[in-house]
């Protein structure tokens, strides 16, 4: 069995262990490395998973998947690179960085496969795009694609889309949480308590959500199948577009992209 090291297990790298995890891989095929002994600790106790260093990891996975922070992703590649086997898989994470950038720093060969995934991983409905550098084949494709396919659904895009994956699918549960967080409050703004009003909005959330994923209909379509003639929703619908929400999503999300690219270009020689 493929064994998978999570280089820096934070919150997308303990959602990708545990999602494995529930995806019917053994917890003792999977390891991690941390920088917070406390928080190793407490992955260990709850999921079985073994806290390795970089070179311990370098020395047993046939994957090695990068979940730190852009920011962090220097140091620890001067660390991998001198331990490195031959043939071993590197599978990036990180927002905005190209294969490129891990080609450059890891010995000459390396394959290297970029992925964006988003948080649904934990309840086994990820959406993951994958792209791979130049010395990844369509075997290591296959390999990153299978181990993703356990945790959601996956799709093969060019790594030059990458920076855009990232803004709309990447970023993308955050948006959904802070629609729903808002539409919330307007409950309490209308007098219901908080619980009927969480329990009134997810479960709208996930009706529409099962309504879209079954792809029969357009958005638009079962939008305008809501919105009745002189009825409530297009009250509420003229008050979003006199709001600009729309355009604010549109400049939200190329503001993401923008960023995306910065960070990749934060690591350019
Ligand atoms: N969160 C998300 O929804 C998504 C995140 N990503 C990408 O995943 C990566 C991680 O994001 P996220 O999980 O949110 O971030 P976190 O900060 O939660 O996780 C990164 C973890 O790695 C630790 N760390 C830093 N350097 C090292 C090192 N050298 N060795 C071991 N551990 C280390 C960090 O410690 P410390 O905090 O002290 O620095 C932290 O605990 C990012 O590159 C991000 O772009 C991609 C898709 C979605
Ligand atoms: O906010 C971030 O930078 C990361 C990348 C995509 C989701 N979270």
């Amino acid at each position: 069995m493929t064994k998978i090291a999570v280089l820096g297990a934070g919150k997308i790298g303990e959602a990708l262990l545990s999602g494995l995890l529930q995806g019917g891989r053994a917890a003792a095929d999977l390891m991690f490395t941390e920088k917070h002994e406390s928080r190793a600790r407490s992955l260990t106790e709850q999921y079985g998973f073994e806290a390795v260093t970089v070179a311990g990891a370098a020395a047993r996975a046939d994957v090695l998947v990068v979940a730190v922070k852009p920011q962090d992703i220097e140091p620890l590649l001067t660390e991998l690179s001198p331990v490195l086997r031959p043939g071993t898989l590197i599978v990036s994470l990180c927002a905005g960085l190209p294969t490129a950038l891990y080609e450059r720093r890891l010995p000459a060969g390396t394959p290297v496969v970029r992925v964006m995934p988003n948080t649904p991983m934990v309840v086994g409905e990820a959406m993951s795009a994958v792209s791979g550098g130049s010395n990844a084949t369509a075997e290591h494709l296959k390999v990153v694609e299978e181990l993703l396919s356990t945790v959601g659904k996956v799709a093969v895009v060019p790594e030059s889309q990458q920076d855009a994956v990232t803004a709309l699918s990447g970023s993308g549960p955050a948006y959904f949480f802070f629609l729903v967080e808002a539409m919330i409050d307007a409950g309490i703004l209308l007098g219901i308590p908080r619980d009927l009003a969480s329990q009134l909005i997810i479960q709208s959330a996930v009706g529409a959500a099962t309504m879209l994923a079954e792809g029969t209909s357009h958005p638009v379509i079962l939008r305008e199948a809501v919105t009745s003639p002189a009825g409530t929703t297009i009250m509420a619908i003229r008050e979003l577009e006199k709001h600009g929400v729309r355009a604010a999503l549109l400049a939200a999300i190329e503001s993401a992209r923008d960023r995306s690219v910065e960070l990749g270009r934060q690591h350019e020689d």
